[in-house]
């Protein structure tokens, strides 16, 4: 008799991407507007709580990170994703462009479908992104970048 297949369990799905510096199937890269550049946007349906995807980069120290800020270009800066582990805080530096669809992932502090979450992995945190509600196909992936005066929040752009 076929048993029903178990789905997979979230976390464990993120440690093996992680893992594998991989990402899943089932995003594509678009280009949104001129302002927003590109987005990553589903291809497949996702439930509550699934892994979507990690965002990669250098795992640096705040020291780094700094010295890296000094020196980019402002285009740059915007992939410095800071944050504090056991009590440092830390930074996942994605400059280079690697392919990874993490880095790409927009900023809605408004209605976001997914959510940042810090999983260790052989000792050392990864950032990956997790769905807080079903996402459709079609659907932009976006997440809260966290309480900060980001300049695109208080714009109004016209619709055409
Ligand atoms: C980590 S990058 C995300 C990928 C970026 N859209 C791109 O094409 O490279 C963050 C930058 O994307 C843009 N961005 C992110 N969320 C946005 C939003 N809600 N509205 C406008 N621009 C946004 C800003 O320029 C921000 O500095």
């Amino acid at each position: 008799m076929l048993r029903p297949r178990r789905k997979a369990n979230p976390k464990e799905e993120a440690i093996q991407f992680s893992l594998n510096n991989k990402d899943r199937n089932g995003f594509e890269i678009r280009f949104i507007n001129d302002v927003k550049g590109r987005g990553v946007f589903s291809c497949t349906e996702f439930e509550k709580g699934d892994f979507l995807l990690e965002y990669r980069g250098d795992l640096i120290s705040k020291e780094e990170c700094e010295r890296r800020q000094r020196i980019y270009h402002k285009a740059l800066k915007v992939f410095m994703f800071e944050f504090r582990f056991n009590g440092k805080f830390i930074c996942v530096g994605a400059a280079r462009d690697d392919g990874s669809l993490g880095r790409l992932v927009n900023d809605d502090h408004i209605n976001p479908n997914c959510r940042m979450k810090t999983i260790r992995v052989d000792g050392k945190p990864h950032l990956c992104l997790f769905a807080i509600r079903s996402i459709c196909p079609g659907e932009e992936i976006t997440y809260n970048y966290g309480d900060s005066e980001w300049p695109w929040r208080c714009k109004v752009f016209k619709s055409s």
